[in-house]
């Protein structure tokens, strides 16, 4: 075992960080690859009580989505060096060690948010967002979901240049995307919601995010329109 998964595997933050994570307000959002997390984040940020939480990784920055990821942005991007070192300090409020890369949430970033009376939002997959109800149970999941079938696939392939590049990926972003959805509807707390209209999407969000964890019949009916969309991208995709 090398000496960052050696630290990776007994870290435990700090008693100050885990007081902070349970008392910050934190909005989490998940959903299905191209359902409008990023979309949805981008508009939430422009308004001025929200800021966003960036992961540091020790992996070298990728091209997403056709565009080069940015330091600060997509990551922290930082050196193992860096990495063994604040762990040591501390500074992390969970950490993880996937195939030789650290990722990790430094408390620094939802501090900041928390000193200025700011929501942090996260863009996060439905693992993530479970250990995050351990963490922090005051958070509020939001699992967000295309109109339907048909939608979905034409936003997803709008991403790529040809179909054959499409091709490429689908099995991958469908066979995820399954699982992702069948998670997150097995668990109570997901507030869904469906990206239709983008500005009625990001004003939904809002008001999920303000009114705290009060579920209500919008919530039952996005609920329902997820089991259908799960089905439906189950049958023309013969998953049984
Ligand atoms: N309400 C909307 N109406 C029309 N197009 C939308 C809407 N929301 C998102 N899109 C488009 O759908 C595509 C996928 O959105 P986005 O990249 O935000 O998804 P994502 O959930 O972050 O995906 P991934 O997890 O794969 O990165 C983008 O091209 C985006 O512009």
């Amino acid at each position: 075992m090398d000496e960052l998964e050696r630290l990776i595997a007994n870290y435990q933050p700090t008693e100050p960080t885990v007081e902070l994570v349970k008392k910050a307000k934190i909005a989490l959002l998940s959903g299905i690859s191209g359902a409008g997390k990023d979309t949805i984040k981008k508009r939430l940020l422009q308004f001025p009580d929200f800021s966003s939480i960036v992961s540091h990784t020790t992996r070298a920055p990728r091209i997403n989505n056709n565009r080069p990821e940015v330091d600060g942005v997509d990551y922290h991007f930082i050196d193992s060096t860096v990495a063994a070192q604040m762990l040591r300090n501390q500074e992390f409020i969970e950490a993880k060690f996937v195939h030789g890369t650290v990722y990790g949430t430094s408390a620094a970033e939802i501090r900041a948010a928390y000193e200025q009376n700011k929501t942090v939002i996260a863009d996060i997959d439905v693992q993530g967002a479970a250990e995050y109800e351990i963490l922090a149970p005051q958070s509020i999941s939001i699992f967000i979901i295309p109109p339907d079938y048909e939608t979905w696939l034409t936003r997803l392939k709008s991403r790529y240049t040809t179909e054959e590049e499409f091709q490429a990926e689908w099995p991958k972003r469908l066979a995820s995307s399954v699982k992702e959805m069948t998670q997150a509807l097995s668990v109570p707390y997901y507030h869904v919601i469906i990206n239709n209209d983008l500005d009625r999407a990001v004003r939904v969000c809002r008001d999920i995010i303000e009114r705290g964890d009060l579920f209500n019949r919008q919530d039952d009916e996005a609920r329902l329109a997820a089991r259908r969309l799960l089905e439906h991208i189950r049958q023309y995709n013969n998953i049984v």
